[in-house]
């Protein structure tokens, strides 16, 4: 664990497990209560230098990380493929995808811009100044492991914010290298705090500790409202990334090729385990066949294996449970007349969370895959007849973070994405996640957006000022 500029070890352990072979890869720190607080500590004592620093200073340091993390952006993706699973290509995609996050907030914090209000008195002036909200808390998932980390600090940081930080139990190696260079990179004592270890006490530390005034999550909705309701007592400002479950319709006109291309970038980017991945596909009835034609050809190219392994496009799954959830999923789906076809070339292996990808054609809405996040590489797929009617098939999810539009006639396309009660759509795009646009979710997808000029919005506190004269 990294606090206040130290690295602090503790009786406790745990193994991180290679879930591509099962190995014990490392053995992490693990804490809890213990150091929640002294990370809080360290945070807001860093917090009145380091919020006074003018932007361009701040954005200097974090110039420096990003061009080490450019620098050692092999070696972290091996470590992530290491912990996570995902495949080494995918890995460093996602090294240089957190890097971006970064770059582009070192000079966004340049831009943290007030604003002048007319007054109705002839003695007054009216001023609007932002300032950073204080110490935040960012709680991260195993999917992305870097990537959910420099989401929420690089535009803290940029802010004059200060943080703490629990990594995944799964993935903590990541983080720790981040932390490394940031490190070396000079950042402060304090400004930047790791804590591993157990969820629930860190969680519950930082919850009520009234220093800490945000706390930013990407995970499960179930964690998301439990962070929700203990945020209220202390009356915290929150940023919650949660499920999603996105539905992917392709329209009688689209581009086959592009659609199916569209399904397989959005499904098994990291194995299906993406709160963005496509979850529910809708073609046109007129259009099944030749579709599904396709898309098992693009199926059959897939290659599940090691991450390490050059050849491989689907790594692992996380760990036993997600497989397993996975697996409930699909046996659901048979029982509810899902015709189940297993494509791609499979790894023979004992070990290692392995699941090979699979077309559930003849999907219907009440199969658990039609509902509930599956988290794997499954691909449901089902038809429609009209605009409407997909529509209100699409909508009808408590979630409403991605979803996907193919059609070659964009009038239509954009009338269906004003309709669409999601906050990300890709029209004819199945990859729309960039470091300058808003990422978040409609409903039970979460609050607030995280990326471009709205990101940074999310660590700063509005003040008004009202001159006299
Ligand atoms: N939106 C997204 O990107 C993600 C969605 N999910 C969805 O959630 C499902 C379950 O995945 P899972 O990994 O269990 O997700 P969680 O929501 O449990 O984990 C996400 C993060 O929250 C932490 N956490 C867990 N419980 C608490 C708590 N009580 N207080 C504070 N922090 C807590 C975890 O810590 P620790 O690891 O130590 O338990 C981890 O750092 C997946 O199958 C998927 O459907 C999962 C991950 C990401
Ligand atoms: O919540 C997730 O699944 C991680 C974000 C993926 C993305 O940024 O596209």
């Amino acid at each position: 664990m990294y606090i206040n500029g130290n690295w602090h070890q503790t009786d406790t352990t745990i193994d991180i497990e290679n879930p591509a072979t099962n190995e014990i890869i490392a053995k992490s720190a693990y804490g809890g209560k213990k150091e929640a607080a002294m990370a809080v500590e360290a945070a807001y004592d860093a917090f009145s230098s380091w919020s006074k620093l003018v932007a361009g200073e701040r954005a200097g340091y974090l110039k420096k990380w990003y061009q080490l993390i450019d620098q050692h952006k092999e070696e972290i993706a091996k470590i992530m493929t290491s912990e996570q699973g995902k495949p080494l290509k995918e890995a460093l995609g996602e090294v240089q995808y957190a890097n971006s996050f970064i770059e582009w907030y070192a000079e966004e914090g340049k831009r943290i811009y007030g604003e002048t209000i007319p007054s109705s008195h002839p003695n007054k002036r009216l001023f609007v100044s932002k300032q950073p909200i204080g110490v935040m808390a960012a709680i991260t998932p195993w999917n992305f492991p870097a990537a959910m980390i420099t989401r929420k600090v690089a535009p803290a940081l940029a802010a004059g914010c200060t943080s703490v930080i629990k990594p995944a139990e799964q993935t903590p190696l990541t983080a720790i290298r981040l932390i490394e260079l940031a490190h070396e990179a000079g950042i402060p004592k304090g400004v930047l705090n790791v804590v591993v270890g157990d969820a629930k006490e860190i969680g519950d530390v930082w919850l009520k500790d009234d220093r800490v005034r945000k706390i930013s999550f990407t995970g499960s909705t179930e964690v998301g409202k439990l962070l929700m309701r203990g945020a209220a007592d202390t009356v915290k400002k929150i940023s919650l990334e949660l499920g999603g479950h996105a539905p992917l319709i392709v329209l009688e006109d689209a581009d086959l090729d592009q659609a199916v291309e569209g399904v397989i970038s959005s499904k098994f980017r990291n194995a299906g385990q993406t709160c963005v991945c496509t979850n529910r596909v809708y073609v046109h009835q007129s259009i099944y066949e030749p579709f599904m034609n396709k898309l098992k050809d693009a199926f059959q190219k897939l290659r599940v294996g090691d991450g390490l392994q050059d050849q491989t496009t689907i790594g692992p799954l996380i760990d036993r449970n997600a497989l397993k959830k996975v697996k409930n999923h699909l046996e659901d789906a048979s029982n509810k007349g899902g015709d189940i076809t297993y494509l791609g070339q499979s790894l023979d292996s004992e070990n290692g969370y392995f699941m090979t990808p699979v077309i559930v054609g003849n999907a219907s809405d009440d199969m658990l895959c039609m509902k509930e996040e599956t988290f794997g590489p499954v691909a449901p797929v089902t038809t429609f007849e009209t605009i409407e009617e997909v529509v209100k098939r699409a909508n009808q999810s408590p979630y409403g973070l991605a979803a996907y539009v193919f059609t070659q006639n964009i009038s239509k396309g954009i009338r269906i994405v004003e309709d669409l009660e999601y906050g990300i759509v890709g029209l004819n795009d199945g990859l729309p996640s960039v470091a300058q646009a808003p990422f978040g979710g409609f409903k039970e997808s979460g609050l607030g957006r995280e990326g471009g000029h709205y990101g940074i919005e999310e660590y700063l506190e509005v003040k008004y000022i009202s001159l006299g004269l």
